[in-house]
């Protein structure tokens, strides 16, 4: 019997202690609030309707996403774009900011607009104008618009490139909110930003405007608190299932990560009528998130090979074959997945088993050809890394087990589909895969893990780490193009399942925007915690 020799996560211990969680005070219940906020979003409905000039709707359609009161009003919406889209012919051709902000919106809901409603800003050489500089607020709308593009649109990308450059000069002497706005989107378009923080964020701002409408103001405060409620309760009730199933404890080489599973379903969906799929994306985001750190870091081949063929099979007799350590993981994975699926068999009369045994098998399948890849030192090119990538991210996986939890009703057309991963999966799947090797590569290699894309990429070409890492991000951009026009396409999906593939993606690249969001618990994701489920904006 060699003994083996184990490498470690060295992931720090959690520091989200489960009694603090679970003793998180409930503030925003009962009726004095529903009623309030009834009330309010009443008073938004007058408004809308007393609004008919068609820009000032747009704008006031882009302050309620902002806001994140969206949702309250999708009827309202969906009727201005209507409205807007069918008179596109009014377009004035001289306002970039009212141009931009059309293009924006009607792309964004699905509306197919050319980006040649550009070409008017452009001079006889083909390029934009440089008289649009002075414009401070339609070259901010150009930018943010120019995030709605599909592959080939040349005009979008060179105003991509035209406002970014002007935009970082001219902050100096605009007004500060405004200022404020424009570096916010240099860091990052609002089309990549996770709603909720958006929404966080620009609760701020808008106080701050000098038009701003208090009506708007204070459902935008009351409603985010009241939706800041349910996902603590949420958090509660899965804080307390994952104490209670002690995984974490059991197998402490792994990420202990709670919090962080679950603030990545709160950026999938953070309606209140979803709290079921965030409570089970949990749960699916933690067993997970466990099992990666068993193929990453602490399994032998030999195990590997053996949970591999556990799950595949699926048979609860399998687990006498495996390791101690592994038998308690599979236990608890073949439960939980079993629950989920007795659930959709009791409501929609489904045995959808078969589904998600196979999701489950393809990670593992994917996660066991890393580790074969990493006993054996070899190093697969770029593109062989990432064919096995998009799913070793976990997120297809996430994803059709998402869409259980939220299809009321699940249908034929949908399960002909989901097994073979359709677009939207994909698209969303592989950029998580580029967000989260940015981030956690540097790590992963110094405890010893296949090498990632940018490793691929520099053993491939012999790039430099940073060469390596420029062209992860140029096909972030472009992973962002095809996601753009897989989440407009015909599709058997509903588009709140659409958008939580799209909302995963921007959730992905606000985790690890700054390093290892999801291992390293503290600095930037901790702040993102207390300001998304702790702290009531005041
Ligand atoms: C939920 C997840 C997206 C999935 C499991 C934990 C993750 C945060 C990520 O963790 P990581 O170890 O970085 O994945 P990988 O690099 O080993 O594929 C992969
Ligand atoms: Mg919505
Ligand atoms: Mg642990
Ligand atoms: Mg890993
Ligand atoms: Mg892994
Ligand atoms: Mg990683």
């Amino acid at each position: 019997q060699t003994t083996v020799v184990r490498r470690s996560g060295n992931y720090q211990p959690c520091i989200w202690d489960s009694d603090y969680v679970e003793s998180l005070g409930s503030h925003y219940v009962g009726e004095r609030y529903t009623r309030q906020a009834e009330k309010l979003r009443g008073d938004v409905r007058t408004l809308f309707n007393n609004t008919v000039e068609p820009l000032a709707r747009l704008e006031l359609v882009d302050v309620l996403q902002r806001l994140g009161l969206a949702y309250h009003f999708e009827e309202e919406i969906k009727r201005t774009l209507e409205t807007v889209y069918t008179s596109s012919n009014k377009w004035s051709k001289e306002d970039l900011y009212a141009t931009s902000l059309h293009f924006r919106l009607l792309r964004q809901h699905g509306y197919q607009v050319p980006q040649e409603v550009f070409s008017s800003f452009k001079d006889k050489m083909g390029n934009f104008k440089a008289s649009l500089c002075e414009d401070t607020k339609g070259m901010l709308s150009l930018y943010e618009a120019s995030y709605l593009s599909i592959q080939g649109e040349v005009i979008l990308d060179e105003a991509r490139d035209f406002t970014s450059r002007h935009l970082e000069d001219i902050k100096e002497n605009i007004d500060v909110n405004l200022a404020k706005q424009v570096s916010h989107a240099l860091e990052l378009p609002l089309h990549w930003r996770m709603l909720r923080l958006e929404a966080r964020w620009f609760v701020d701002i808008y106080e701050r405007r000098e038009n701003m409408n208090p009506i708007l103001l204070e459902l935008a405060k009351l409603d985010f608190n009241m939706v800041q409620e349910t996902h603590r309760n949420d958090l509660r009730v899965m804080s307390r299932w994952w104490t209670d199933l002690g995984l974490g404890k059991k197998l402490n080489f792994a990420r202990d990560r709670l919090m962080e599973n679950f603030l990545w379903t709160v950026g999938m969906t953070f309606e209140p009528q979803f709290g079921y799929c965030r409570k089970m994306s949990t749960k699916i985001n933690a067993l997970l998130t466990t099992i990666d750190d068993i193929y990453d870091v602490y399994g032998t081949l030999d195990e590997l090979e053996l949970f591999t063929d556990a799950v595949e099979r699926w048979d609860i007799n399998t687990m006498e074959q495996l390791p101690d350590y592994m038998k308690i993981c599979f236990l608890a994975l073949y439960n939980s997945v079993n629950e989920m699926a007795y659930v959709a068999l009791k409501e929609q009369g489904l045995n959808i088993i078969s589904y998600l045994k196979k999701a489950l098998a393809d990670i593992c399948k994917a996660y066991l050809l890393e580790a074969k890849w990493y006993h054996s030192g070899y190093t697969p090119t770029l593109e062989e890394y990432l064919n096995n990538g998009w799913i070793s991210v976990a997120i297809p996986t996430m994803l059709v087990h998402t869409y259980f939890f939220m299809a009321k009703p699940i249908t034929k057309e949908a399960l002909e589909c989901i097994e073979s991963y359709p677009n939207i999966i994909r698209s969303a799947s592989m950029i998580i895969r580029f967000y989260d090797d940015l981030g956690t590569s540097s790590d992963e290699l110094q405890r010893g893990d296949v090498p990632k894309s940018i490793q691929c990429y520099m053993y491939e070409t012999g790039a430099l780490e940073e060469e390596a890492r420029e062209h992860i991000r140029v096909l972030i951009r472009d992973g962002w193009k095809k996601l753009n026009e897989d989440r407009v396409a015909d599709s058997p999906f509903h588009q709140t399942f659409i958008e939580a593939a799209v909302n995963l993606t921007r959730l992905a690249q606000c985790i690890y925007l700054h390093g290892d969001g999801h291992a390293s618990q503290d600095h930037e994701t901790k702040d993102r915690v207390l300001s998304l489920l702790v702290e009531p904006i005041p």
